[in-house]
């Protein structure tokens, strides 16, 4: 059985669509504080667990990181992937690198393939270098994400700073010489780390097919690391159920938005201009998560009872207040406390647009495990949180075409 470990709920949804993809019958667990032994895991292939550690302390990371694995041993997983963000967001402390080694120890694993490629998403590699959409990742938009400002696009430069083993590299020319040329230069590059370190081994990957190649190759490894994309090419390889994948009916549905990222904004946009109606929470200095959220819900119920209705936060960077301290907490809270307050109104859908407010939202919601459905875009299914019978999706900023908030919402369909 496959466990993942996933350092934001999003980024788990996204992986949970992708093993789904290729046929596994997967669990998401989403409160580690339920015990995965609570679960119902007899038929199933793989379990991801979906944290929120991106953008908390390094030690709090490693700790809550380490805990989700044992649980996943004890769960009886054997094989472990440690899911991060395509568009690697994490700063120069970690958290992607002190994660991986931590885990690495704990499984007395010495070498690490790790790659952030999804072409499904448009994210490739190339001589160690992250491009979105074929632009290196600094060029984009990612470099002024609220939180985790990307501002480099080699990842040896990136990931240098996190570590404490050695970096190794797998060129493209070498993925596309095939699997057995991967696992000799994966054994030259895990020497690069020295005696006792982890070797943190970067792989190029253009195309779903290079990835094929990675995961042929890394097929006894008991730890690798990345986006969705390799996890995706790794579960292909895996006897598949074939199990079909449902979605809620069309309905009235609430959507929530954290996120800043562009694709994020152009959504909100057109939900608007398709005569959605929509709340913005715009916080002033002194304001509370409470005051603001008990606004936004007296907002919602003065909605007609079946329209479907969008309460965001989300501003572009020249818009955003930097005189409101922890603003990115507090909207989060925001967020949390809606959902909330949109659960005990009886609303079943939900759409979460970005991973720190769905963390917020699910860690609000109480919702501990979900079953994984069909997805709504590439990489944000539905969720079916089965004991308050809620529908969600938990949208990656970066995720769905610019009409997505108003198929989901407006026509209720799923893509
Ligand atoms: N107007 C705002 N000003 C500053 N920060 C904001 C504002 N609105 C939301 N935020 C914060 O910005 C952060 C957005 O991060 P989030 O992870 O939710 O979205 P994202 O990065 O686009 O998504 P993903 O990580 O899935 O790609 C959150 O902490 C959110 O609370
Ligand atoms: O990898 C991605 O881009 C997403 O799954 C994600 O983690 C965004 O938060």
């Amino acid at each position: 059985m496959i466990g993942v470990i996933a350092d934001d709920v999003t980024g788990a949804t996204d992986v949970a669509a992708a093993l789904g993809r290729a046929g596994l019958r997967t669990v998401l667990a989403l409160n580690t504080e339920a015990p995965l032994s609570e679960q119902d895991l007899t038929t199933v292939d793989a379990i991801v667990v979906g944290l929120k550690t991106r953008s908390i302390s390094v030690a709090e990371a490693v700790q809550a990181s380490l805990e989700a694995l044992r649980a996943l041993r004890s769960a009886g997983a054997t094989r472990f992937y440690f899911k991060y963000c395509s568009t690697f967001d994490s700063t120069p402390e970690g958290n992607i690198g002190p994660v991986t080694e931590a885990l690495a120890t704990e499984l007395g694993v010495g070498t690490v393939v790790t790659t952030p490629a999804a072409p499904i998403h448009g994210r490739t590699v190339v001589d160690g270098h992250l491009l979105v959409d074929g632009v290196p990742l600094q060029e984009t938009h990612m470099a002024q994400h609220p939180i985790t400002p990307m501002l480099d696009s080699s990842l040896e430069r990136l990931l240098a700073p996190q570590i404490a083993g050695g970096i190794g590299t797998l060129q493209l020319e070498t993925v596309r010489a095939g699997a057995e040329a991967v696992t000799a230069a994966i054994a030259v590059a895990a020497t690069s780390a020295g005696a006792g370190r982890v070797a943190h081994v970067i792989a190029d990957a253009l195309e779903e097919s290079d990835l094929r190649a990675i995961a042929e190759a890394v097929d006894g490894h008991a730890l690798v690391a990345g986006s969705a994309g390799l996890v995706g090419a790794i579960a292909e390889r895996e006897p598949a159920s074939g199990r079909k994948l449902g979605a809620p009916a069309p309905g009235r549905t609430a959507i929530i938005a954290g996120s800043c990222s562009r694709r994020t904004l152009e959504q909100i946009a057109a939900f608007r201009a398709a005569g959605g109606a929509s709340h913005h929470v715009v916080a002033q200095p002194g304001d509370s998560a409470e005051g603001l959220a008990a606004a936004a819900l007296a907002w919602w119920d003065a909605q007609p009872g079946n329209a479907s209705a969008l309460i965001y936060s989300s501003s572009p960077a020249a818009e955003r207040d930097a005189r409101i301290p922890n603003v990115g907490e507090l909207y989060e809270d925001v967020a949390g406390i809606v959902a909330r307050g949109l659960s005990e109104r009886g609303v079943t859908r939900m759409l979460i647009a970005g991973g720190e407010t769905s963390g917020a939202v699910i860690r609000e919601l109480g919702t501990a495990a979900a079953v994984v459905g069909a997805e709504a875009a590439v990489g944000a299914p539905w969720i079916h949180d089965t004991e308050r019978d809620a529908h969600l999706v938990l949208k990656s900023g970066n995720f769905g075409g610019p009409d997505f908030f108003v198929d989901v919402a407006l026509a209720g369909g799923t893509r």
